[in-house]
């Protein structure tokens, strides 16, 4: 569905990725581990259209996606959870749910709340489906809640449910469980699968947590030094010498062997 093919990026003399190459599987939640600073998120930005590749090709269902800016994958029906704009915090949780689609088409501010005038008045379509996502992610009772006010890990459910909100059906989640408490994550997590199983959605996962990437993630790419260095289930990337020398040298938190 995705295929990332010779992509490298530098920054000034820092090779941030180099010559990374892989494929998302439709309907695969693929996960992308590394220690800090390995390049994930350099290739994420690269995939949702924010930085541009010096070299290599992206494409989304065959076709060329390479460089088109993040409004343009959205029409196609790839998006980055935190490319959704950041909520809104005294508009509540279905208010920002409700925003979503006319958030979307790479409009100014003022065009969006112009447009969300619209809805208002006219888009009965718009409130029925956010109300289905608020049951789905069985947050219906904080419908009416100002989104300031939720916790970290209500904000990411919140975050789950505008990518709900859009037709895209490819999803690149960045750190998801951050910051998020372990009874949320479950719930974060469980959501995550669902959307997987039951609506055929395509994720692509950077996480830190080795726990919530064995659960979610068959395959997992690792990452270090912008290259990628091993791919496969986290089961066997645990016992993988590479992977566990390049999180020992690095001295990161990650640690791919932790509680295997
Ligand atoms: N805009 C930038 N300008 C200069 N250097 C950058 C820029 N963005 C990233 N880098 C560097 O590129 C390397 C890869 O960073 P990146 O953020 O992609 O790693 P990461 O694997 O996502 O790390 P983390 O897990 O800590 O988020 C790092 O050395 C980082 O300092």
């Amino acid at each position: 569905m995705i295929e990332i093919d010779g992509v490298s990026k530098a920054f000034g003399g820092l090779q941030a990725v180099h010559n990374v190459s892989f494929t998302v599987e439709r309907g695969s939640i693929t996960g992308l581990i590394g220690p800090n600073g390995a390049g994930k998120s350099t290739l994420f930005n690269i995939v949702a259209g924010v930085i541009p590749p010096d070299e290599g090709r992206i494409a989304l269902d065959g076709q060329d996606i390479t460089g088109l800016p993040p409004h343009q994958l959205f029409h196609r029906g790839l998006v980055r959870t935190f490319q959704i704009p950041h909520e809104f915090s005294r508009m509540t949780v279905r208010e920002n749910l409700m925003i979503v689609p006319a958030g979307q088409q790479g409009e100014s501010l003022l065009q969006s709340w112009l447009r969300w005038a619209r809805i208002v008045r006219q888009d009965r379509e718009i409130l029925r489906r956010a109300d289905e996502v608020l049951d789905f992610l069985e947050i219906g009772h904080l419908a009416d809640e100002l989104a300031g006010n939720l916790s970290g890990g209500q904000k990411k459910l919140l975050d789950l449910g505008r990518t709900m909100m859009t037709d895209a059906r490819a999803v690149l989640l960045d750190e998801p469980g951050a910051g998020v408490n372990r009874t949320l994550l479950g719930k974060l997590a469980e959501a995550i699968e669902r959307l997987n199983r039951e609506r055929g959605y395509t994720f692509c996962v950077i996480e830190h947590d080795m726990d919530l990437i064995a659960r979610l993630c068959d395959p997992v790419m690792v990452m270090a030094n912008g290259e990628l260095i091993a791919s496969g289930s986290m089961e066997t990337l645990r016992q993988d010498e590479r992977v566990l020398e390049a999180y020992l040298g690095s001295g990161s938190s990650g640690q791919a062997g932790a509680s295997a």
